[in-house]
């Protein structure tokens, strides 16, 4: 669970530089000070009203120093100075010394945290991908840093700086007169207690806004991935009364609860305000009328306490806008705290991501697997299995039967619950993550294609190999026909705006990309969705070019494709039912053979 510790640590790298720009920010507040007690003690002059001992003191030494007499109007140029030299002379050293330094810090940080949240969306496991979607981890993150960074120089350039004012006039009105500063804490405590209890109240509103504006947002982002469905359909009405009552519900919670709840608390601070300057004048008046205060000191403290007062509604401001901004920086917290799982960031931080440290034979060996998403539910039960080195391997069952998830625990997306996977002999937890995924390459059904071109794409696993490496993969796995016929070739730009590749393209050149990276084992998962004869083909005959190169993996869906496998896995229900040969299955009579038969028909697709 995030904490305020949280907020404090995203800026603790900054901090000797934070502390040195609050200090400077609150010293020119506090500076300000002097302003309206020189008007004060130039009032006692024009009044012949005694000067206060220090100003006394000070002008003496000045007479001294200048062999000028004490009069008034050398007082009266000293306070003078004093004032030019308190704004005129500090005016342009304050925005450097102080706003300078907050937005430098504030930038710095984002640029630091944004970092560390692209790490962790690099190393999350997948199966936070399959629980959140990317306009939820984008908002997030989005609203995460925008109110760490525009959070900050308000609470370190105003809110800290403005509380040590106020602390200051207290100190300076106690010096004058106790009474009326009594009087001025005590109402600024009951404010401010007052004020944090009901912000405290409020923060909780706003966490349920942001996840009500999370799931706004998040379903906006499926409507916009999933736009051809949702056309197909003709659901878009749908789809916008749906976010309409969405946007009704964040409203309700905006304008009755968090709205109402603000200008409750402005109301009640203005009016407590206006209240306690009204007994200051009083009390102010009563001492100067009696004598205890001089006329200067009555103008002093009411322009001081006035100032005090005043700075209560940007302070209670400020932390309104924290309370508003604390919930989304909660979130960002809590997401930077999700457990990377294996994928450690040890995987991104490598002095030299690209080595390789392993070289298999491509021997597989899985012991004892069992696995399931939820406890509950088994998924692969007591999986064991050999794959001997450069065998093409078919694993076929109808769907659900566990295909995708055994390679997924090869990969090491999960782990296992029960048993081991062993490559070479060694069992591959112990083994780096990142280098150990290095030597396995997969094609999925819905080949990953990045903005850019198909150069860029092809060397996406490998960006130091040659044109010729290029151009070899692209013969076996048949790219080189799709790129002859494309405007600009290999440079030809694919993706957001580029040209539209179909499905068996896009599966060759994720073929391609496969191989270009040697792997020692080639994982392929054979798109469900029907190819169009020759693409089908041209896969085809580009598996056959690399078995027995490598071990490969085909998560198969077509038994036409796993005829030449030399061996063929049938998965059911989790649990391998038959193992062999396509003809030793189709002699033994069972799944596979009656999955044969179907397809034959054209019955089913596995
Ligand atoms: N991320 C996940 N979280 C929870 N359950 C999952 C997840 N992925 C798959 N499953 C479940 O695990 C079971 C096996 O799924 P798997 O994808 O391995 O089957 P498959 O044989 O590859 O299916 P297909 O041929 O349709 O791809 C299914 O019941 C599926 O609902």
């Amino acid at each position: 669970m995030a904490n305020f510790r949280d907020i404090l640590n995203y800026f603790r790298p900054y901090w000797k530089l934070s502390i040195f720009s609050i200090t400077a920010s609150s010293l020119y507040e506090i500076i300000d000070l002097v302003v309206p007690y020189a008007i004060g003690q130039i009032l006692n002059v024009l009044s012949n009203q005694p000067l206060d001992k220090p100003v006394q003191e000070a002008v003496a030494t000045l007479a001294n120093l200048t062999n000028y007499p004490v009069n008034k109007s050398l007082s009266l140029t000293l306070l003078l100075g004093l004032i030019f030299f308190v704004t005129v002379v500090r005016a342009p050293t304050q925005p450097w010394l102080t706003l300078w330094f907050h937005w430098d810090i504030a930038l710095r940080a984002r640029r630091d945290k944004t970092q560390t949240a692209i790490a962790k969306i690099l190393t999350l496991p997948l199966e936070f991908y399959d629980e959140n979607n990317p306009g939820r981890i984008a908002g997030r993150i989005a609203r995460g840093l925008a109110n760490h960074t525009w959070g900050y120089p308000e609470i370190a350039g105003q809110f800290i700086p403005k509380l040590l004012r106020v602390l200051g006039i207290f100190v300076f009105i106690a010096f004058i007169e106790w009474r009326i500063a009594a009087l001025f804490l005590i109402s600024f405590i009951l404010i401010l207690s007052f004020s944090l209890k009901e912000l405290q109240r409020l923060v909780g509103c706003e966490m349920r806004l942001d996840k009500y504006m999370e799931n706004t947002e998040s379903r906006t982002s499926e409507i916009v991935t999933n736009i051809k469905t949702v056309k197909a359909f003709a659901t878009e009405a749908k789809e916008l009364e749906r976010q309409k009552q969405r946007l009704r519900r964040e409203l309700k919670v905006v304008d009755y609860r968090l709205h109402k709840g603000y200008v409750k608390l402005a109301t009640l601070q203005k009016t407590v305000i206006q209240f306690c300057v009204f007994m200051i004048l009083g009390l102010t008046l009563v001492s100067t009328i009696n004598g205890k205060i001089s006329l200067g000191h009555f103008v002093m403290t009411l322009t001081l306490s006035s100032m005090a007062y005043s700075e209560l509604e940007p302070i209670s401001n400020l932390a309104e806008s924290f309370a508003r901004r604390y919930s989304s920086m909660m979130r960002f917290h809590e997401f930077l705290q999700t457990p990377s799982g294996i994928d450690l960031d040890g995987l991104i931080f490598k002095e030299n991501p690209t080595e390789i440290l392993y070289e298999f034979t491509g021997k597989i060996e899985f012991s004892h697997i069992s696995f399931g998403y939820d406890s509950n539910r088994q998924v692969l039960q007591d999986i064991n299995l050999l794959i001997e080195p450069y065998q093409t391997v078919a694993l076929v069952g109808i769907s659900g039967s566990g295909k995708s998830t055994l390679v997924k625990l090869l990969l090491r997306y999960f782990e296992p619950q029960t048993g081991q996977i062993l490559i070479d002999g060694e069992d591959i937890r112990t083994l780096d993550v990142g280098n150990y995924r290095r030597r396995l390459a997969i094609v999925h059904q819905e080949v990953d294609v990045f903005n850019g071109t198909i150069l860029d794409n092809l060397k996406y696993g490998r960006t130091n190999a040659t044109f010729e490496q290029v151009q070899e993969a692209c013969r076996i796995a048949k790219v080189d026909e799709v790129v002859q016929h494309l405007p600009q070739g290999y440079y030809t730009v694919v993706g957001e705006r580029g040209v539209r590749l179909s499905g068996g393209q896009r599966q060759r050149l994720g073929i391609a990309r496969a191989l270009l990276v040697e792997p020692d084992i080639l994982i392929f998962d054979e798109a469900t969705s029907s190819l169009d004869y020759e693409s089908e083909r041209s896969i085809q005959l580009a598996m056959g070019s690399i078995q027995g190169t490598r071990t490969t993996i085909i998560i198969a869906h077509r038994l036409t494709t796993v005829r030449e496998a030399d061996k063929i896995v049938v998965l059911d229900k989790g649990k391998i039912a038959e193992v062999g040969s396509h003809a030793e299955l189709l002699r033994q009579e069972g799944i596979y053979h009656r999955l044969h038969s179907l397809q034959e028909t054209g019955d089913i697709i596995v």
